[in-house]
């Protein structure tokens, strides 16, 4: 990293309070506006990222992220405004962040951070922070970062908790030789599915606009091999030291598995989403009984009798719910299993005959359809009989079925 030989006088009066600062003065100030950053996702979690960086005077900030701004963002992706719906969210970024400090770079990539574009990218940049919410983009970040030499500043926030490092940073340690190999999907949550408290991400973002300062500014001691928890309900930080690098990580380690496109050429990028299981929810899987939401509304206007099990969480079912439908959350349900076969009357014996009686359908609901999914497999592994996944959920229910259906 080249130092820029001064600061203009505007410079200096608009970072004033960073360069009386014993900790960061002018070498500090002039190596943070000399530097590159490169921020993946603005979301949650790249909205204070980018809004920090764009203040410090981070010289040029890449800002990459295929998505538009959605109402339901604005609670937490503070970067963008009611004014931005349905706009890129790299566009809102860029003018928000041109808003800031106008004496800045911003470049923006309105696409996926994908195998196709990784490695030209990172390689531009000095640094990548992961501001993603998946797996899959966590592993590749990761991967690339190892292959191109770049620290990669990590954030997660779901629900009250969330979680910070630095990887790749100075010989200290990457994502993969903590984790070798990535959860099952089926573990895996999403602030879509599981909520979000808005000032979560924004606590997480902005410790990690700080440590990517530290690190372009070369100040301070970069949470590397450590991980810091946040707990937003007790207001806690937790500081955990990691493992040193592991000589067997398959990226990093002494004899990588994963082949270095940088240094081979003729080698290809792994399928991020095949390596995380992505693509195995397979919505309209084969092994279980579905219908559509047209097909379900039908067979209520026929007045067929049915019995509607809704798996989601309570504080999702007492949002909204469809008329008649009993709640058992689909977390609950392997402890509940009994009491769910009671609900859906698949204990109930024909006292005439002393034989169980012929089951009525019992079609499962969710928000999108994945977790019912996974509830019906549950219930057909029990046994059960005559159990039916609605396809979409609720999500589309909204769209094909009831637009006053509340969407959240
Ligand atoms: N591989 C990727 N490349 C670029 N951007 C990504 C990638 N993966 C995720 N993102 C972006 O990271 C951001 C993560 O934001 P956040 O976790 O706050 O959730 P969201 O996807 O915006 O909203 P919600 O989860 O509520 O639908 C999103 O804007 C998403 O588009």
């Amino acid at each position: 990293m080249e130092d820029p030989p001064f600061l203009s006088n505007d410079q200096i009066l608009r970072y004033g309070r960073h360069l009386i600062l014993p900790a960061i003065g002018m070498d500090v100030q002039r190596r943070i506006c000399n530097s590159s950053v490169l921020v993946v996702g603005a979301g949650g979690l790249g909205s204070p990222v980018l809004q920090y960086l764009a203040g410090a005077g981070v010289g040029r900030i890449g800002i990459i992220d295929a998505d538009e701004v959605d109402i339901s963002n604005l609670h937490r992706q503070v970067i963008h405004s009611e004014s931005e719906v349905s706009n890129p969210k790299v566009d809102s970024a860029r003018d928000s962040c041109l808003a800031i400090n106008s004496s800045i770079i911003v470049e923006t990539f309105n696409e996926r951070f994908s195998r196709s574009n990784a490695i030209e990218l990172v390689q531009n940049y000095d640094l990548v922070a992961d501001c993603t919410d998946n797996v899959s983009s966590r592993y590749l970040i990761n991967d690339i970062a190892v292959m191109c030499g770049k620290p990669d500043v990590s954030g997660g926030a779901i629900g009250t908790e969330g979680q910070l490092t630095v990887y790749n940073y100075k010989g200290g340690p990457c994502y993969r030789c903590l984790h070798p190999k990535p959860p099952p999907p089926e573990t895996v949550s999403n602030c879509s599915d599981n909520g979000v408290l808005g000032v979560v991400p924004g606590i997480i973002g902005s410790l990690q606009a700080m440590e990517i300062l530290k690190i372009v500014g070369q100040f301070g001691e970069p949470l590397s091999a450590k991980l810091l928890i946040f707990d937003g309900l007790s207001c806690s930080f937790r500081s955990m030291r990691l493992r040193s690098r592991s000589p067997t990580c398959d990226v990093c380690g002494d004899k990588p598995t994963i082949p270095n496109v940088l240094t081979d050429p003729t080698a290809d990028l792994i399928d991020y989403n095949e390596f995380c299981g992505s693509c195995h929810v397979e919505l309209d899987a084969k092994d279980c009984p579905s219908v559509s939401c047209e097909e379900y509304k039908s067979i209520v206007d026929q007045g067929d009798e049915h019995v509607l099990l809704d798996v989601r969480e309570l504080v999702q079912y007492e949002i909204c719910s469809l008329p008649n439908s009993i709640n058992i959350p689909f977390a609950q349900m392997k402890e509940r299993i009994g009491e769910v076969f009671k609900e859906i009357g698949q204990t109930d014996i024909d006292p005439l005959f002393g034989k169980p009686v012929q089951p009525v359908p019992v079609y499962l609901i969710c928000r999108r359809g994945i977790d019912s999914l996974s509830a019906a497999r549950l219930l057909l592994s029990k046994d059960a009989k005559n159990v039916i996944n609605i396809r979409g959920g609720l999500l589309q229910w909204h769209r094909t079925i009831d637009s006053e259906f509340p969407l959240y």
